[in-house]
């Protein structure tokens, strides 16, 4: 793997107290977090339902600095980029699965001055992905069915981290679902630089051992 990708850490706050969202989010980043993973469900795209930019706008009037991916697992990613860029995200991630013109999503997301995710479900082929790749910033495989935070991770679509490793060494590749400490060393084996983890992570007795465990899995990983 290239040595100048960074192993990043975004923890996903989908399964802590979001009623203390602030304090649970400063806590992370105090603990270590690269970065703050924000899922964002419709309950169309997926059977679920969490917040939107009214939330996040709050989040950050509140922490100025840290860097905030949204995860958007919405049925149409292009209604929600202006409101997003105005919340004050930086990285706009959203599922390729439902959405007609991908590349005029891409330009918009680039043009509010946000980074560019594309993100696939387990079922949809990485090949789907791969055309778009040079407009985007960074691919999200997702390691369990999106919708809901604490399931098992699939250890099939490591083949799909490897495939992009393979071809895209420069490619920041994130992975989601079910990571943590006992799953972090496939999916840094097999090239992924940008680690998502929810349960694991707010669960953890030691948070910010935690992260350091996995930032150092991947960091290893990388340096071989
Ligand atoms: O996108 C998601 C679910 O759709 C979450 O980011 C993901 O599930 C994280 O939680 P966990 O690590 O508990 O699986
Ligand atoms: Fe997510």
């Amino acid at each position: 793997m290239a040595k100048h990708l960074k192993a990043l850490i975004g923890p996903s706050i989908l399964n802590s107290d979001l009623s203390r969202l602030y304090e649970e989010s400063q806590k992370l980043l105090d603990n270590g977090a690269d970065y703050l993973h924000l899922d964002v469900m419709d309950g169309h795209f997926v059977p679920n339902l969490t917040f939107g930019h009214p939330v996040v706008k709050c989040l950050r009037n509140k922490i100025k600095d840290a860097f905030f991916e949204t995860h958007m697992m919405v049925a149409n990613p292009e209604q929600w980029i202006s409101p997003m860029a105005d919340a004050g995200v930086n990285q706009y991630t959203f599922h390729i699965e439902p959405v007609d013109d991908v590349e005029r999503v891409c330009r918009k997301i680039k043009e509010s001055g946000m980074k560019v995710g594309l993100a696939i479900k387990p079922g949809t082929p990485v090949s789907d992905v791969e055309k778009y790749i040079s407009m985007s910033d960074m691919v999200l495989i997702m390691t369990v069915e999106p919708g809901f935070g604490g399931q098992k991770f699939m250890e099939d679509q490591m083949i799909k981290v490897r495939h992009l490793r393979e071809h895209y060494p420069l490619l920041n590749i994130e992975v989601d679902g079910g990571v943590g400490p006992a799953t972090i060393g496939c999916c840094a084996n097999a090239g992924a630089n940008m680690i998502v983890s929810g349960t694991a992570v707010i669960g953890a007795q030691d948070q910010a051992a935690t992260i350091k465990q996995l930032r150092d899995t991947v960091q290893q990983a990388m340096s071989q």
